[in-house]
C-alpha cells in the first residue's frame, strides 16, 4: 500500500466536515478513543468480506438497512429491538424467495454522522449551521446545539457500544430464532391490508420450517435456526473518529477501523483524490461506495481500482442510487463497463436516497411505489446485462413512523405530520418495509 498512513488522508481535501472551535480538546479526544478497545474484532471483518465475496460472485444477497441517523435521543432497548427484528423478518423471505444466502448488514450500532446538502438551516427567518447527525452537533434548532463538540466522539462511541451489544446478545439469545421470526410474519400478513398478496410465501415459509421439524431439525438440535449473525455498518464520514478506531490487526498484521465491520463512502465525499478514499484504501473492511447518476465509467473504474487494486471480490460494494427515473439511463452503461473490465464487485440498491422529495406539507419524504420501481428497475437491468443484482440498502426503522408516502396502509402527505421523528431523511417503516421484502422476493425468484 505505497505511502498509506492512518492520517494520511490529513494531507487531502476533505468535505462535508465541522469546524471545532476547541481544537485542542478534539485531539484529546481522538487520543482518548485511539486507546479504548475497537468496537468490533477484525477477523469478524473478514468474515463479512468473505461472505460478500460469494455475493459478487452471485452466490448470496446482501440486506443492509437500519436508520438514516441514529439519534441519541432514540437510544433505547426497544427501538434496537425492533430494527433488529425487521431487518430478520425481511432476511427469512428474501433467503426463501432467492434460495440463496442473506447476509445482514445493520446501519446501526455507528450511523452518527450526515452529509448535507445546505451547510445551513434556515426557520423562520433565522439561519443557523446544519445538523450534522449526533456525534457532531444536537438537532435542535438552537446557536447552542449546533455548534459542533469534540465530546460527542465519545458519546457516539460509547451508545455504539452499548448498540452492539444488544444487537450481539438478541442475535445468540435465543430472538432470533427462524420459528419465532416466522410467527412474526404470519401475525404481519394476517393484519395487512393487502394479505392475499403476501400470505401465499409466508404459508410456504412455515410449511418448510413445520416439514424440517418433523425430520428432526428443530431450534434444540440446529443453531442455525435458534441463532443468527448481524453486521454492522455505518458511512465513514468523520475520519478523526474513524482514524482513531483504527487497529491493527494482530492476526494479520493489517490496519482494520474497528468502528464496525462495514463502512462506506458517501455519494458527497468519494472524489478520487480526496481524504475519504485515501483513508479508506489503506483499512481492510469491507467497503461501500455509493453511485449516483452522475458517475462516469472511467471515473468508476479508476475508483474501484483505487479502493480495490487486487480485485478482491467481497472488498468492495458499489450501492447505486440513482433514482427511479434516472436508473434505466444511467445503472446499465456502469454494469456494462464494470463487468467488460472484469472488476469484482457487490451490486446493492439504495432505492432511497435519489427518491426524495418535499410533500406539500413540508416534510422531506419518499414514495413507496417510487422505491419499489428502483428496485424492480434494478433488478431488470442486472438481468438484462447479465450481472448479479447482489443487495439492498434500506433507511428504515422498526417503529410506526410516517415519514414515507404510500404502502398497504397508503399513507398521504397530510399523514407525515402523525409521526414524523427522523432526524434526517425519511425511513420507510416496519409495515412498509416488510411489505417491501414480499413484493422484492417476487423478483429475486426470478433473477
Ligand atoms: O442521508 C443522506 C444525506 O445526509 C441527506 O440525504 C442529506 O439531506 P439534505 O438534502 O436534507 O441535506
Ligand atoms: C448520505 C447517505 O447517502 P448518499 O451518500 O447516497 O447521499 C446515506 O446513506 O444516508
Ligand atoms: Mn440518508
Amino acid at each position: 500500500m505505497s505511502n498509506w498512513q492512518v492520517d494520511s488522508w490529513r494531507q487531502k481535501p476533505i468535505l462535508q466536515q465541522p469546524e471545532y472551535d476547541d481544537k485542542a480538546r478534539l485531539k484529546e479526544v481522538e487520543h482518548t478513543l485511539s486507546t479504548y478497545p475497537p468496537l468490533v474484532f477484525a477477523a469478524e471483518a473478514r468474515e463479512l468480506r468473505r461472505q460478500l465475496g460469494e455475493v459478487s460472485l452471485g452466490k448470496g444477497f446482501l440486506l443492509q438497512g437500519g436508520d438514516c441517523a441514529e439519534s441519541f435521543d432514540e437510544f433505547n432497548a426497544p427501538k434496537i429491538r425492533d430494527t433488529f427484528k425487521v431487518i430478520l423478518q425481511m432476511a427469512i423471505v428474501l433467503t426463501f424467495a432467492g434460495r440463496c444466502p442473506v447476509t445482514k448488514v445493520a446501519r446501526m450500532a455507528g450511523q452518527y454522522a450526515k452529509p448535507r446538502s445546505s451547510d445551513f438551516e434556515t426557520v423562520n427567518g433565522v439561519t443557523l449551521p446544519s445538523y450534522r447527525g449526533d456525534i457532531i452537533n444536537n438537532f435542535e434548532f438552537t446557536e447552542a446545539a449546533r455548534r459542533p463538540d469534540p465530546d460527542r466522539l465519545l458519546e457516539a462511541y460509547h451508545r455504539s457500544a452499548s448498540t452492539l451489544n444488544l444487537l450481539r446478545a438478541f442475535a445468540q439469545g435465543g430472538l432470533a430464532d427462524l420459528h419465532e421470526v416466522n410467527r412474526w410474519n404470519m401475525a404481519f400478513v394476517e393484519n395487512n391490508p393487502l394479505k392475499e398478496r403476501y400470505h401465499d410465501m409466508a404459508m410456504r415459509i412455515q410449511d418448510s420450517l413445520e416439514f424440517m421439524d418433523v425430520i428432526g431439525i428443530n431450534s434444540q438440535t440446529s443453531s442455525t435456526l435458534h441463532e443468527t449473525s448481524l453486521f454492522t455498518s455505518h458511512e465513514a464520514l468523520l475520519l478523526n473518529y474513524e482514524q482513531a478506531l483504527t487497529r491493527v490487526d494482530t492476526l494479520t498484521g493489517k490496519p482494520y477501523d474497528c468502528s464496525a465491520h462495514m463502512v462506506w463512502i458517501g455519494e458527497r465525499t468519494r472524489q478520487l483524490d480526496h481524504a475519504h478514499v485515501e483513508f479508506f484504501r489503506g483499512i481492510h473492511n469491507p467497503i461501500g461506495v455509493k453511485v449516483g447518476p452522475s458517475m462516469q465509467e472511467d471515473e468508476l473504474i479508476r475508483l474501484i481500482d483505487a479502493l480495490n487494486p487486487n480485485n478482491d471480490p467481497g472488498r468492495l460494494t458499489l450501492i447505486t442510487r440513482m433514482g427511479a427515473d434516472n436508473l434505466a439511463d444511467n445503472l446499465p452503461r456502469l454494469l456494462r463497463k464494470v463487468k467488460s473490465e472484469g472488476r469484482h464487485v457487490v451490486w446493492s440498491s439504495d432505492p432511497m436516497h435519489g427518491n426524495t422529495f418535499s410533500a406539500s406539507s413540508g416534510y422531506k419524504t419518499r414514495n413507496f411505489d417510487a422505491i419499489l420501481k428502483e428496485i424492480k428497475q434494478f433488478f431488470q437491468a442486472h438481468s438484462d446485462e447479465g450481472t448479479h443484482a447482489g443487495g439492498i440498502h434500506l433507511e428504515m426503522t422498526g417503529q410506526h413512523v410516517t415519514e414515507c408516502t404510500g404502502g398497504a396502509y397508503e399513507i398521504g402527505d397530510e399523514d407525515l405530520a402523525q409521526a414524523y421523528k427522523t432526524q434526517c431523511d425519511p425511513r420507510l417503516n416496519a409495515d412498509q418495509v416488510l411489505e417491501m421484502a414480499f413484493l422484492v422476493a417476487d423478483h429475486l425468484r426470478h433473477a
